[in-house]
């Protein structure tokens, strides 16, 4: 099954640029930069990967950050990332970055965007891997400050396919964040946001109809909401999930008691996706493997869930359609 996930033409929705920092990279980009790590070594930072809650990640996650000063850095980084998943058969990325984690600590919102921005370009020439950027918002910081990372958007509108929301969920609602989302998606914004990681489902209603999300990331406590199922389902909303960090982050006790399952056997339109595969223990293609037995190790069930990652991608209707046919020709090569 192994081989045939790594063919499997797929795309990646939920990927946090700044979680595909490995530590050898890490320790490389200190030296260059002139900052001493807290950490000895690169075993000694991997040894630090031991989370019991999201918020253990994250001041890991911010912490690993401050690493990233230039516009080089924030190309490197991406680069490092693009060729992981062309290896992976990844046709297509839609990538978040944190605006607020960098400008905070005096590094320029262009400095980061434009850094991923032409790693990417040079990803979709080189590969002819194709790409959007998502800017989120840190949502244990206020509305204002996420008003004033929106402002600095408008002018990049090139360069940002859509707004999101992420960092530490509990106590920090979607509705805080209504009105900045209001104006993103008058500027055109899509929109996205993470609910029902650790929050409640009632977050991820209030993602739906305050904020309008066009997909939910992860979406997991939603299996505590039978009306909310049945929603999710009737109107084909994408859930962006992320397997091996939800087993990392305890979201999910065991890899084998995922409820990967019991969703699509609600009939939710499920991705699969990798998060921050630097902390979490793998790229997309391990999270692929860490839930096929889970669906029977069945290729047309896999095959499903690339096609899925196609339909849910903020493309337009005639790449889905080539991109689902390239699933269909592999499946049928490959059965
Ligand atoms: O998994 C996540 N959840 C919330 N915020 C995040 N920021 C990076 N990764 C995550
Ligand atoms: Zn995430």
């Amino acid at each position: 099954m192994k081989s045939f996930i790594a063919g499997l033409p797929k795309a990646e929705l939920h990927l946090h640029i700044e979680g595909t920092f490995e530590p050898e990279l890490m320790f490389k980009l200190a030296e260059r930069n002139g900052i001493t790590l807290p950490y000895e070594s690169v075993e000694a930072l991997h040894k630090a990967y031991d989370f019991n809650q999201l918020q253990d990640f994250l001041d890991i996650y911010y912490q690993g950050m401050n690493v990233l000063q230039t516009e080089q850095d924030f190309y490197d980084l991406t680069w490092a990332y693009l060729e992981k998943v062309n290896a992976e058969n990844v046709r297509h990325v839609e990538i978040f970055f944190d605006p607020q984690g960098h400008v905070d600590r005096g590094v320029a919102f262009e400095t980061a965007l434009n850094g991923i921005h032409s790693a990417l370009q040079a990803g979709q020439d080189k590969f002819g891997i194709t790409f959007g950027i998502i800017m989120c918002f840190l949502r244990h910081l206020d509305e204002d400050d996420a008003f004033k990372t929106l402002e600095s958007a408008l002018a990049h509108k090139d360069k940002i396919i859509g707004v999101g929301l992420d960092s530490s969920e509990m106590g920090h609602p979607p509705s805080k964040f209504q009105g900045v989302f209001a104006k993103a998606r008058e500027e055109g914004f899509h929109i996205v946001a993470h609910a029902g990681e650790e929050g409640p489902a009632e977050y991820i209603y209030e993602a739906l109809d305050l904020l309008k999300v066009e997909r939910i990331d992860h979406g997991n406590t939603s299996m505590r909401d039978p009306a909310l199922l049945k929603r999710l389902s009737d109107e084909q909303m994408p859930l962006t999930v992320c397997p091996l960090s939800n087993t990392k982050l305890c979201v999910v006790d065991d890899m084998k008691n995922h409820p990967l399952p019991n969703m699509l056997a609600a009939g939710l339109k499920v991705t699969i996706n990798s998060d921050d595969p630097a902390y979490f223990g793998g790229y997309l293609n391990a999270n692929y493997e860490a839930i096929s037995d889970l669906i029977n190790n069945d290729k047309e069930n896999l095959a499903q869930l690339a096609k899925n990652s196609f339909d849910a991608a903020f493309i337009s209707v005639a790449e889905k359609q080539r991109l689902n046919a390239d699933v269909d020709s592999y499946l049928a090569k490959n059965s």
